[in-house]
């Protein structure tokens, strides 16, 4: 199977590796052009535009940073509504319905065919093909496209129509910042409350609390240190699109608020390129100490 690939930021150049390592034959492009080499170490191939890569290939899949990155590539010059008559597009992007919507409508009018497939797992999942892939749109190319999925995740879910798959992805990461917020105040209250934070990781493990979350991102917390995994400014790129998501459905998201806020926070004290976990550092802010 031939994919193009339009991305290739932390999960995008995971991905695209994981497609070559498993026989497809894949051309990539990316805004920063020179973040394809090491992708041509792999065996890959460069389009030069978005335009280029889906007149080449059948299915292009995108894995860009926002709405307005996912708009732009679809809609600029050299876009991907160039070429788009009789070719599939897979945009696996985290957006909001909306953006999915009007990317969707848009490839149809075009005589093209629509999937939206964002994904839930970071890096490791991505260089692993262990994501969680929540797919919707067109049902027949989800059929077609499994081979892929397959290779890039671990279960990928059909979610009905256009808009789904990016309200999921959403609720869930809405969930995730909010809970990365509980356990940034917990391990800070233990600490300041001379417990050992180490000590109540072993015992959140213990417990109905455990999860991968706390157990992949406690240790490096504890130790300052932040390297991006799942980039804090889209982490709250997704606090703000599901806070929308709850205001269209009337849904009083008082916690997912205050999460939002801190990570507004965290971004506004120069952290945003850091991992989400980062916003542990907020909290050492001197508004916070006493
Ligand atoms: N990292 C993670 O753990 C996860 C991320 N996601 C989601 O996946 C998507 C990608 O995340 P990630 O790889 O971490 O992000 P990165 O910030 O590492 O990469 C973002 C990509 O988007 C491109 N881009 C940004 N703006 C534009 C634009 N205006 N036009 C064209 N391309 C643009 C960047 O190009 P350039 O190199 O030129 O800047 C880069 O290729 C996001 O929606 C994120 O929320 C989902 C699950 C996990
Ligand atoms: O969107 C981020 C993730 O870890 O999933």
């Amino acid at each position: 199977m031939e994919v193009g690939f339009l991305g290739l930021g932390i999960m995008g150049k995971a991905m695209s590796i994981n497609l070559l390592r498993h026989g497809f034959k894949v051309t990539v492009w990316n805004r920063t052009l020179s973040k394809c080499n090491e992708l041509v170490e792999h065996g890959a191939s460069v389009g030069e535009t978005p335009a280029a890569v889906v007149k080449k290939c059948k299915y292009t899949i995108a894995m860009l940073s926002d709405p307005s990155a996912a708009l732009s590539v679809v809609f600029d010059k050299d876009g991907v509504l160039d070429h788009i008559n009789g070719k599939c597009y897979i945009d696996m992007s985290t957006v909001d319905a909306d953006t999915s919507s009007k990317i969707s409508e848009a490839i149809k009018a075009k005589g093209g065919y629509f999937l939206e497939a964002p994904v839930s797992g970071s890096k490791k999942p991505a260089e692993d093909g262990q994501l969680i892939i929540l797919v919707a749109g067109d049902k027949a190319l989800y059929d077609e496209v499994l081979p892929a999925f397959d290779v890039l995740g671990k279960k990928s879910f059909f979610l009905g129509e256009v808009g789904n798959g990016a309200k999921m992805k959403l609720v869930v990461n809405m969930i995730m910042g909010s809970m990365m917020n509980a356990f940034s105040e917990g391990l800070t209250l233990a600490e300041r409350s001379g417990l050992s934070p180490g000590t109540l990781l072993d015992v959140l493990d213990l417990g109905a609390m455990s999860n991968g979350m706390f157990k992949l991102k406690g240790p490096t917390m504890l130790k300052n240190s932040y390297p991006p995994a799942f980039p804090l400014k889209h982490q709250q790129k997704d606090m703000r699109l599901a806070l929308a998501l709850g205001d269209e459905n009337a849904v009083s998201m008082p916690v997912a608020a205050a999460a939002n806020e801190a990570f507004k926070k965290a971004r506004s004290m120069g952290l945003g390129d850091l991992d989400f976990s980062a916003v542990h550092e907020t909290l050492k802010a001197p508004d916070h100490s006493s």
